[in-house]
Parts: structure tokens; sequence; C-alpha cells
């Protein structure tokens, strides 16, 4: 069985406007969602900003109300369990956020930032928090004298540490990272990203990994989907996302990531201009007026075409 599975999630949102504000419209943030992870795993949702990512997430830890479609968490509905399954459940999911710079609170000691969690779920007494948020500590990577000191006398990097201490905090099985490493200089991304990679073989954790970036996600992950406009256009192991990409939007995506060989970069960017290219010509093809994407057979017969035509 899958830690969690997402059956067909849709999460819109009601736009609202005129004089009594009454629903004129929705964004369909979501639309459509369908993915399954299993324990120790890593899935990646890729995508341009406003496509969906970060609601997808939000939906499962349940800081969006979900419009229609299922999570499934060991089996178990969140929709209908009980109030006291789903608080246990929720102790199992936790989230690593964007900024390590806002999500901090940084009027509060890290020893209170990390104790958080545990104070909400475990009552521990002071000694016994103290000793388990300095053993955190030392599990990321950070002195355990730390623990008395503010947000703000720690790099960018070592503030994400403290941000997966507190994640890391009640044992989770599962942990939502939301581009966890775009603020953070480019130099400090790898060690953040290495280091979560071990912690999940070490706790053996389960991450859902959402990132604008191609790179990093190939990097991390075991499958991954790719979201446009709150839809799939394409979902797969990353062998074969990487190896064989189906989808124009999915090649174009690839085409953007650096290659850091320079004996391949005027290549690269011969690529990269064949594909933008194509997709620029193809773009307003993809969806149909109700915004579907088109099946991959059909995108690549009309790929197929433009090619032709181009000759
Ligand atoms: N609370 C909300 N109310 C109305 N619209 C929302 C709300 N939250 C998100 N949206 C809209 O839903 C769409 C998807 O946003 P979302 O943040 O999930 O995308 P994303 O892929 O994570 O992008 P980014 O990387 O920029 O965060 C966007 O059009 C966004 O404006």
């Amino acid at each position: 069985m899958s830690l969690i599975e997402v059956e067909n999630l849709k999460v819109h949102f009601p736009v609202r406007g005129g004089v009594f504000q009454t629903v004129q419209d929705h964004v369909r943030a979501v639309d459509g969602v369908s993915f399954s992870i299993e324990q120790g795993q890593t899935y990646g949702l890729v995508g341009e900003s406003g496509s969906g990512k970060t609601t997808t997430g939000r939906a499962i830890i349940g800081l969006n109300d979900i419009t229609s479609g299922k999570v499934l968490f060991e089996g178990r509905d969140l929709a209908t369990v009980s109030k006291k399954e789903y608080i246990d459940v929720r102790k199992d999911i936790q989230m690593i956020f964007q900024d390590p710079f806002s999500s901090l609170n940084p009027k509060k000691r890290v020893a209170d930032i990390v104790a958080e969690p545990l104070r909400n779920y475990e009552k521990l007494s002071a000694k016994e928090e103290r000793m388990r948020v300095q053993e955190l500590m030392e599990l990321v990577g950070l002195s355990p004298e730390a623990i008395y000191k503010y947000p703000h006398e720690f790099s960018g990097g070592q503030r994400q540490r403290i941000g997966i201490a507190r994640a890391i905090a009640l044992n989770p099985k599962l942990i939502i990272a939301d581009e966890p490493v775009s603020a953070l200089d480019v130099s400090v991304q790898a060690q953040v990203l290495n280091f979560m990679r071990e912690i999940q073989k070490e706790l053996n954790l389960t991450y859902l990994f959402i990132s604008h970036d191609l790179g990093i996600i190939r990097h991390m992950c075991d499958h991954i989907g790719i979201m446009y406009k709150g839809r799939y256009v394409e979902n797969g192991t990353a062998e074969e996302i990487f190896t064989n990409p189906q989808h124009i939007y999915t090649k174009r995506l690839i085409a953007a990531i650096p290659d850091s060989n320079p004996r391949n970069r005027d290549m690269h960017y011969e690529n990269r201009k064949l594909v933008k290219a194509e997709y620029d010509r193809l773009e307003k093809d993809f969806f149909d007026e109700e915004g579907l994407p088109y099946s991959l057979k059909s995108i690549s017969a009309t790929h197929q075409v433009a090619l032709a035509e181009r000759g």
C-alpha cells in the first residue's frame, strides 16, 4: 500500500466581485491531480509559478479546502476519518516551507521554534523537551548549544536546517517540502538538498517535493508530475521523464536546465532554441477550449505536423 494516494484532487477558489461580493467565477488552482507515493520515496511536483503545486501540498495537509477528490494516507480517507485519527495523521505529515527567513518567528528562540510541534502533540517535561530539541539540533548538524539563539543569528542554510528540525520533531512519515531551497544561495542549495537526502535515508522519510526547478527535481525525485494550469501534462518515473519526455512543455522545462558541462553548452543552447520555437508555435494548440490538455498522442501528432511544416 502506498503511504499517500491523491485521487483526482480539485481545489477551486471562488472569485468574488460586485457590490455584494457574490461568487462570479472560480480559479481552478488544482484541477484533477492524482498520484501516489511509496514509503521512503520522493515524489516531485514541478511546474511554473501558478501551476498549482503549493495548493496541492496545502490541500493535502489541510491548509486549503478540497473541492473534490480524495487524499488517502495509509489507506485512510482524510475527509472521513474521526477527529482523533485525523490528529494522529497530521502528526505524521509535516511541512518544510520555502522561505526560512519568514517561516521562523524572529522573536522566538530556536528552543521554542523547534519545540512548537512537541508542545502541540506531546506532553514533555521542560528537561525532556530541551533534550529532544538538542538532539534534533545535532541531527540537523547544528550545535545543541545554539538553541538559545534567535533565527537572525543563523545563515540561510542553517535556518532551513532549523525548519527541518521542527518538521522532523514528531518523527513524521511524510514531509511536504515546498520549494525548500529556492530562497537560498545556489552554493548552499546543494548542501541542504544533500542533507535532506541523508535524513530521508536515516529516518525513512517520504517526501512530496515541490519545485519550479526541474534540475533540483531531477536530483531529488523518484517520480515526477509535471503541472501546468492545475493539471498534469505528464507524469512518470524520473528516468522516463528525463530520457523520454513526451510533452513539449516537459521538453521545454528540460531544455531550460542549465548544463554545467561546458562541452554541452553549445548543443544545449541550440536545443533550447529549437524547443522554444516549437513550444511557442504549439502553445495555443495544447489546450482545448475547456483548458483540457490534448492526449499525448494528439500532441505528438501536432508536434510532427509542425516539424514537417518547418521542413
Ligand atoms: N487562497 C487563494 N485564493 C485564490 N486564488 C488562489 C489562492 N491560492 C492560490 N491561488 C491561485 O491558484 C493558482 C495556483 O497557485 P499555487 O500557489 O498553487 O501555484 P504554484 O505552482 O505553487 O506557484 P508558485 O511557485 O508561484 O507558488 C494561482 O493562480 C494562484 O493565484
